[in-house]
């Protein structure tokens, strides 16, 4: 048997400890944790201006200290290492102070998303067993209140919600800041730093552990690849709990550089335009349908975008042709982004020709990544042809969150994860997506598990089977369509759509379209073939 690791967490996979000591040696982990990142970044930066909201600027020197008065706060209602905490915050200073003020007393954040509802919710918190959970008041138009009172009920582990508006119901965050000495546990760079969501195929979103030591090392090879320095402003508009705008280099990347962040609290650009000429902003991340809009728009703004260096865009496929006008259209570079929450992360790099920028989706970011394609027997495939993506290194994880049963399919014996991908490698190593393996709709970079919605729908009492599967959408790349056998009278569209509405799941994951049918094609082993569905609404659109 292989020595591992102690991490302390239970549920969690260990590295093999030959593969950490070589991770170590290698220099790819260095020993870092994010709480003393910070600290290490306020006494060289000091003043420097950290994070831009709106007319709010704090530097990297408040930024810490509001961090320590918020760690006290959390100590002071019984938090402590370990612990859990589902994290539901949009682009605000708070989601910083909070995260690291938890990533200081060794305390997980869960990460999940504004659109997130009650089902995925009370789920995060039940299955983490969290003590707390902290949320927005209100946000696009949505009011958290209701849904906090009935997870709360419903999840025993709970003992605090805490709200970043007023309320009498719920602990105010703002009153958790204090001025008081709290004990620092030690926090190893090789615990787990935070528990993100995968995008999922097989039921509910699986958790993520991720560890110091190699998510930083991520950080610190991103910020190499995409140039973020201190000289860097980084504009984040999609989600920043995401892992993409989160680490690619995302906002961590970006505090570990000693760049400044503006956050946007949107991505439209009547937000995004105006604060990149205002705050002179030199890179951003967007999804395929949002680069869309961004182009579309662009056309008829005069704004001042001279400082931009680069768009990054990832999430889901972007079609070379849409591609292809970023450059013009903005007057700075493109570059493809290729990852997942589970750990590696591909990019085209800055001096990459444009043949490269335009077609492929970038390769392994780190010399570590170790990366194969296989064919359904698991054997490699011949260069250029296409098969499911297996990659292991130093920033991939080895397996979810307690989810022994899962890991097992989701990963090989030797530690590889399977992706789920289909993609191929052309001559240059660079990967091409090609299309998907695992069960699952990728709307515009928001990942759908087709099992998770299914589950919902087969609770209605007029379904009596459903199967979801993608459908090619030019805007946001695809959208899901949910074939139904219908249960003694045929449900409406509207019916269905509102059903799971009040099951209190996220909205993008509610089907775009519903049909009726009476039985389902199927494979030869008599399973739902989901590739004729998939052919059947795809030959539908094309017929309209
Ligand atoms: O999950 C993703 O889609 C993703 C995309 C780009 C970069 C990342 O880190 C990601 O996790």
């Amino acid at each position: 048997m292989s020595r591992e690791e102690t991490i302390l967490l239970d549920g969690c996979q260990p590295w093999p400890h030959e593969i950490a000591a070589f991770y170590r040696d290698t220099d790819c982990w260095r020993g870092e944790t994010f709480g003393q990142i910070l600290r290490d970044r306020a006494a060289m930066y000091s003043e420097n201006i950290a994070l831009t909201y709106g007319e709010e600027h704090v530097s990297y020197k408040t930024l810490d200290e509001r961090v320590d008065q918020l760690a006290a706060g959390f100590q002071r209602i019984g938090l402590k290492k370990e612990d859990r905490v589902v994290v539901q915050l949009p682009n605000t200073i708070a989601f910083f102070e909070v995260c690291f003020a938890l990533f200081r007393l060794g305390v997980l954040p869960v990460f999940s998303l504004p659109t997130h509802r009650y089902s995925e919710i009370q789920y995060f918190c039940a299955f983490s067993e969290a003590k707390a959970y902290i949320m927005p008041d209100h946000f696009n138009g949505y009011n958290y209140f209701d849904m906090a009172r009935e997870v709360r009920e419903n999840t025993p582990s709970l003992q605090h919600v805490i709200t970043l508006g007023e309320s009498e119901d719920f602990m105010k965050l703002a009153d958790l800041y204090i001025d008081d000495q709290y004990i620092q546990p030690e926090v190893s760079p090789s615990d787990i730093a935070f528990l993100q969501l995968s995008g999922g195929s097989t039921g509910l979103s699986k958790l993520i552990p991720r560890t110091h030591d190699e998510y930083i090392y991520s950080l610190r090879r991103s910020n190499e690849i995409c140039d973020l320095n201190e000289q860097s402003v980084y504009l984040a508009v999609l989600p920043i709990a995401h892992n993409y705008p989160l680490s690619s280099p995302g906002v961590l990347g970006a505090l570990y550089a000693g760049a400044r962040i503006v956050l946007s609290s949107g991505p439209s650009p009547d937000e995004a335009f105006p604060l990149i000429e205002k705050e002179k902003v030199s890179i951003t991340a967007l999804v395929p349908p949002l680069a869309i809009i961004w182009l579309e728009a662009v056309k008829t703004r005069s704004c001042d975008f001279s400082s931009l260096q680069v768009i990054q865009v990832g999430g889901a496929h972007f079609s070379s042709e849409t591609a292809k006008r970023i450059q013009p259209a903005f007057d700075c570079k493109l570059q493809q982004v290729y990852g997942m929450a589970e750990g590696l992360v591909n990019y085209t790099r800055l001096d990459d020709p444009d043949e490269i920028v335009i077609h492929t989706q970038g390769r392994p970011m780190s010399p570590y990544d170790e990366i194969r394609i296989v064919d359904e027997e698991d054997r490699e495939v011949a260069q250029g042809e296409a098969g499911e993506l297996l990659t292991r290194g130093p920033y991939t994880i080895r397996g979810y969150y307690k989810a022994d049963h899962h890991n097992a399919k989701a990963f090989t014996s030797d530690g590889f994860y399977r992706t789920g991908d289909l993609v191929s490698l052309n001559e240059a190593g660079y990967i091409v997506m090609e299309g998907r393996v695992k069960d699952q709709i990728n709307r515009g970079g928001e990942k759908i598990a087709a099992e998770e919605v299914e589950d919902h729908l087969i609770a209605h009492r007029h379904v009596l089977d459903v199967a979801i599967v993608s459908m090619p959408d030019k805007f946001l790349g695809e959208r899901s369509c949910a074939f139904i056998i219908p249960f003694e009278q045929t449900p409406s569209a509207a019916e269905i759509k509102a059903f799971l509405q009040k099951r209190g799941i996220a909205t993008y994951k509610i089907p775009d379209r519903i049909e009726i049918v009476n039985s389902f094609p199927q494979t030869p082993f008599g399973k739902v073939s989901k590739k004729a569905l998939r052919k059947m609404i795809t030959e539908k659109l094309a017929n309209v």
